[in-house]
């Protein structure tokens, strides 16, 4: 089984407005509430694309009820702890001339929450994949994803983390299997501004060296670059498309590696999936499902 944790789960209100200004009534001309946070677009994609996973995590309040139930009606599997306090967050997506995202704090989450999770994850195996992703909400230690890394570090189960900088490097000595900052989260690491997927190369291999098993560096209309535990340096530019909503692009990407990865063993098979499968999702306002990705990896070849 695929197990998702989600910290602080959400419903994306993703709006479109036409000319944004500050200070005064602005009007939507597209609404659309979707179910969001990191583990559950990877469980919404992975669910599209055929593979069964559970997803993980807090929730509270009539926003959390909503989440775990427009969660489910995609197939997937729900395990999420209810927490007494606060609501689930509704976070804005807004499109104008520029993006604009407000994120919303969270429940606030208790030590005993916190003792539940761990006791969940006390009963994965080794045939247990791990997906690991998103923020960290401000009432959890932010130790959280080594404190989780240590807890399933001898059922050695594949991990894959998606984070950003500290959070990432504090794991990196757990020798995730996979983890997929974008270029700007490797060049911020790093203290470099990082353009173009020939420059990324070092800087994921540095990261490689610091323990992760398998670095994905995603690029947005730049493509992706993996430098893989067999030593592969694999790369390619992003299909062509109209992008219509980004939001989420990344975590299907994470969906359609390990998709892909699961159904073939091949990294080559599993890259290219996981790049159409984030390609997809940034070319619709909902995430991939499995005909997009085959329709968009035809394009790939053409292009
Ligand atoms: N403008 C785009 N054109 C084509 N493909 C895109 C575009 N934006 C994203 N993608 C696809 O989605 C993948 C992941 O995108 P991105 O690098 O933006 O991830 P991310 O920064 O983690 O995104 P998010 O946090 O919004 O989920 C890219 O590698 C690419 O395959
Ligand atoms: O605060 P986090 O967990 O880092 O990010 C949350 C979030 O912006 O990420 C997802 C897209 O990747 C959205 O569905 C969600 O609203």
């Amino acid at each position: 089984m695929i197990y998702t944790i989600t910290f602080n789960p959400s419903l994306d209100y993703v709006i479109q407005v036409d000319h944004f200004k500050p200070g005064i009534i602005n009007k939507t001309k597209f609404e659309e509430i979707l179910p969001g946070g990191k583990g559950i677009n990877v469980s919404i994609v992975l669910s599209n694309l055929g593979h069964e996973s559970t997803a993980l995590g807090f929730m509270a309040g009539f926003t959390g009820e909503e989440i775990e139930h427009r969660l489910e009606s995609y197939g997937a599997k729900t395990d999420f702890i209810h927490v007494k306090k606060g609501l689930s967050r509704i976070n804005v997506k807004m499109k104008s001339d520029e993006e604009t995202e407000i994120n919303g704090m969270g429940p606030d989450i208790q030590p005993e929450d916190i003792q539940e999770l761990f006791n969940q994850l006390d009963d994965l195996t080794e045939k247990d994949i791990l997906v690991i992703s998103g923020s960290i909400p401000s009432t959890l230690p932010d130790t959280m994803y080594e404190q989780i890394m240590e807890r399933v570090q001898k059922k050695k189960i594949k991990v894959v983390v998606d984070a950003t900088n500290n959070l990432l490097l504090k794991v990196l000595k757990y020798k995730p299997f996979l983890i997929k900052p974008n270029n700007h989260e490797l060049g911020e690491i790093f203290n470099v501004e990082l353009n173009t997927r020939d420059e990324v190369i070092p800087y994921a291999k540095k990261l490689q060296e610091m323990g992760a098993q398998n670095v994905l560096i995603s690029m947005a209309g730049q493509g992706a670059v993996l430098v893989s535990d067999n030593n592969e340096v694999i790369q390619s530019k992003a299909p062509k498309g109209e992008v219509v909503n980004s939001v989420g692009a990344g975590d299907s990407m994470v969906a359609g590696f390990l998709a892909g990865y699961l159904e073939t063993n091949d990294y080559s098979k599993a890259f290219i999936n996981g790049l159409c499968c984030g390609s997809a999702s940034a070319f619709q306002v909902g995430l991939a499902t499995k005909e997009d990705v085959e329709n968009i990896k035809k394009t790939l070849s053409e292009n």
